[in-house]
């Protein structure tokens, strides 16, 4: 954690740019929060809403004896794919919304109690991505490594152990899940899991803990969802990540080459994974870390929690030997972390040899 958390402290956010709007209290959409005819929108984050062709990912079943080979062939052709028969009860996805739900509906004040600090990591506040775009996004989140006590003893001082409980368990959770799904995703790229030294000590004594986030996200109803922007357009910097979407509520998009923005429509009981910059770079481009963002709705409140997994902050990162010439040269996460802090877009092709 401490590691982790030194990769977001050399680019810090202005503590008022931290903050969320206070969405409860506005009935129009202010002018800080409309993207339409703003420097942000750019071609490739025009399309908000209108028009947009609905895609059904892969589904791939975790007990399926082919998992390994369609996840690599998903990983290929979308960057992406949903997992079903994972494991996970609905119970536990029940007490995490509860829980986010809890919190989310607090007065602003209340929320504020958890504000994340500028240059940290953890704790309420607006995406980390924000301070990429002069626009600000139509989201909140709460950002949790480990035990979120420090941040919600604040607002709850006699009743957090529930809330850190569930977060807690669903982070074992995830973690389990994600070495699972990794260890299926690298088997597809002809190299099994112990030939990885940080995922085989991981496996054998956890002596250098991977890099793990979890991110609760919250899209409030919008007066305008033809104006506001979710989440802008990104990829996830790490290995995988796992999201679950809470009810049926459509948000998620996928930038996909030569169609522009596709919406992925949410099958229950599923949960998406994608590729994020550290698969990509291990893979030697093959995977695609793809561009996604979300939009909002209307009227109903949006609800997603993303999980985020890599290595070992320390850990050096650089394309799997597969016979061809390494694309990427090598780093540590923490080194790619920063160097995406600071080149929100261009890090990838910082990287790049050939
Ligand atoms: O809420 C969503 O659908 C997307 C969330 C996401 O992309 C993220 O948290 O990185
Ligand atoms: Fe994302």
């Amino acid at each position: 954690m401490a590691n982790l958390s030194k990769a977001y402290e050399s680019a810090p956010q202005q503590t008022h740019r931290i903050i969320p709007l206070d969405f409860q209290s506005v009935k129009h959409v202010p002018e800080s929060h409309s993207w339409s005819n703003s420097d942000d929108s750019l071609p490739v984050r025009s399309q908000l809403v209108e028009n947009i062709e609905q895609i059904s990912l892969p589904v791939i079943d975790l007990g399926d004896l082919d998992a390994s080979k369609m996840m690599g062939q998903a990983c290929e052709s979308w960057g992406m794919f949903q997992v079903i028969n994972h494991g996970i009860p609905s119970t536990l996805f029940r007490d995490v919304e509860s829980e986010a739900r809890a919190f989310f509906s607090l007065a602003a004040e209340e929320k504020m109690k958890a504000l994340r600090s500028p240059g940290g990591l953890t704790g309420y506040g607006v995406a980390q991505i924000a301070k990429y775009y002069n626009k600000l996004m139509w989201h909140e989140g709460l950002t949790i490594v480990g035990s979120p006590m420090d941040h919600v003893r604040e607002i709850w001082p006699d009743q957090y152990h529930r809330f850190c409980e569930v977060m807690e368990a669903y982070q074992k959770a995830m973690k389990e899940l994600s070495e699972r799904l990794l260890d299926l995703i690298l088997k597809s790229l002809g190299m099994p899991e112990e030939h990885i030294e940080w995922l085989s000590s991981v496996a054998c004594k956890g002596r250098q803990a991977p890099s793990t986030l979890l991110q609760l996200n919250s899209y409030p109803p919008c007066p305008d969802p033809t104006q506001a922007t979710g989440l802008a357009p990104h990829t996830d910097s790490f290995l995988i990540t796992i999201l679950h979407q809470v009810g049926n509520i459509n948000g998620l998009q996928v930038h996909r080459e030569g169609t522009g923005w596709a919406l992925i429509v949410p099958l229950e009981g599923a949960l998406v994974v994608n590729v994020g910059d550290m698969l990509h770079i291990m893979s030697n481009g093959l995977f695609s870390s793809v561009l996604h963002r979300a939009v909002v709705d209307n009227t109903r409140h949006r609800l997603s929690f993303a999980y985020f997994y890599g290595p070992p902050a320390v850990s050096s990162i650089s394309p799997i030997p597969r016979g061809c010439q390494s694309q990427f040269r090598s780093m540590t996460v923490r080194e790619y972390l920063e160097m995406k802090g600071k080149d929100f877009e261009g890090a990838l092709s910082k990287i790049r040899v050939v």
